[in-house]
């Protein structure tokens, strides 16, 4: 592994990727409980879907050959979904037939029954009704032998519906990867607790931990470790134990309390230590016993945005997914509004509020505190906007990167 003091964003994941494997074990849970897993075997549809032809609207089944505009047909029958025997149909004739039910073997087409008039047993089309109309066939939406999903693929919620109507109960997914998850620093105290002089709140770990229940994991919580390496390296030795991943935040840095890479240097092995990214340039990658290591810095700006766009990359490859790497966020292009001094050198993700024009245009503002102490700018912001490392100033009018918190927010002013 590289000791590079100063890697870029794409060459840190990428040093991660390469380090870290991906779980093996696997489990079979139910299709119900699947929203968010990785598959580890690929999906075969057994059946078509869907099974038989039938129809897409409330009608009437008849033979194309009779489906003329003005042609009269006498209704010898009804078909309702689920029915399992079909009536005969003979030139001439047609049969009611509801959204869903099977097409009878002697009809080919379907007409809508807004577009017919009846009077007793008879109607009359007002359309033309030709072959296949209003008719699913069997097998369109999948052919039985297709591959639905490959393993590595992480199954969304419109999956689970897919697997479900091949009439799989069960997948067999990647077991979850196990993340502990501890903050270190003596100043930091529980929420619910009285501040005494020097302390502040702990908050790193509820956002991390909710960064990463985005994403099915087990977290173990390690709680708040004070500064002194003896009490440090037993909850680190006992947290590899545990789990696949520990994250701690805070003490990375080069203070006299900062003991996190020197004990993971002396447990495990340092991968890097420093990303050219602002904010988050102190991050701790490494092997720590057992476990993968990460090392967020403790300012909590920090500790998020290291979360989002360093760990989660590395949870994904550990928990079986393909395809991952630096590009795994939604990045589209908009145009800043203001000027911005600043000097060439990290990547920079700044917490910023993005809007569309009329004409359809992205526009993203900059929130004017971005000091990686400030939360309430992430409350206000909508979109990270990244200024390359290479880049100086920038003129209002130049487009850059957005990253959108969540696709719901697009919608947001
Ligand atoms: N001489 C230098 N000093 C610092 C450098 C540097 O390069 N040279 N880097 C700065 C940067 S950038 C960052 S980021 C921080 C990261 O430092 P640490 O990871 O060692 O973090 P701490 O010193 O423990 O804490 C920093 C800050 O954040 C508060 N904090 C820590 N943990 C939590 C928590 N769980 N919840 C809420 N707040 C937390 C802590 O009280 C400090 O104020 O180092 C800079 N220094
Ligand atoms: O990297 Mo620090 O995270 O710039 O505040």
């Amino acid at each position: 592994m590289t000791n590079s003091p100063w890697l870029s964003l794409s060459d840190a994941i990428t040093a991660m990727l390469s380090q870290a494997r991906p779980v093996s074990a696997t489990e079979q849970i139910d299709v119900t409980q699947a929203k968010g897993r990785v598959l580890a075997t690929a999906v075969t549809a057994s059946i078509n879907v869907p099974p038989s032809d039938n129809s897409a609207m409330d009608g009437y089944a008849l033979k194309s050959m009779n489906g003329n505009s003005g042609q009269s047909l006498i209704v010898v029958g009804s078909v309702f979904a689920g029915a399992s025997t079909l009536p005969t149909v003979k030139p001439g004739q047609c049969v009611r037939i509801m959204t869903g039910a099977s097409i009878p073997p002697d009809c080919d087409t379907v007409v809508i029954q807004e577009n017919v008039t009846r009077q007793g047993d008879t109607i009359t089309l007002h359309a033309d009704s030709p072959p296949l109309a209003n008719i699913r066939q069997t097998g369109s939406d999948i052919a039985q032998g297709d591959i639905l999903f490959n393993a590595g693929h992480r199954l969304t919620a419109t999956d689970n519906m897919l697997l479900s109507s091949i009439g799989l109960a069960k997948v067999t997914v990647y077991k979850a990867v196990t993340i502990g998850l501890l903050a270190t620093g003596d100043e930091l105290i529980e929420a619910g607790h009285p501040l005494a002089a020097g302390q502040i709140y702990e908050s790193n770990r509820t956002g991390v931990a909710a960064l990463l229940n985005d994403w099915q994991v087990n977290l173990i919580n390690f709680g708040i470790v004070v500064d002194q390496p003896e009490v440090l390296k037993t909850t680190l030795a006992q947290a590899q134990e545990l789990c696949d991943l520990v994250i701690s935040s805070g003490g990375v840095s080069v203070g006299d309390a900062d003991f996190v890479k020197d004990i993971l240097d002396e447990l495990g092995e340092v991968g890097f230590w420093k990303v050219a990214i602002k904010p988050g340039k102190p991050f701790a990658f490494g092997q720590l016993g057992k476990a993968i290591f990460c090392g967020l810095p403790g300012n909590p700006v920090s500790a998020c945005v290291t979360t989002e766009q360093l760990v989660v990359p590395l949870l994904r490859h550990l928990q079986g997914e393909s395809n991952i790497d630096g590009s795994h966020r939604l990045t589209l292009r908009a145009k800043v509004t203001t000027a911005i001094k600043r000097r060439a050198g990290r990547l920079d993700f700044q917490r910023a509020i993005f809007t569309q024009s009329a004409d359809g245009t992205l526009e993203v503002t900059p929130l004017a505190k971005q000091s990686s102490g400030v939360m309430t700018s992430f409350a206000e912001a909508n979109c990270y906007m990244l200024i390359p490392a290479s880049t100086d100033n920038l003129q209002s009018g130049d487009w850059v990167d957005i990253q959108p918190f969540s696709l719901a927010d697009i919608t947001r002013p």
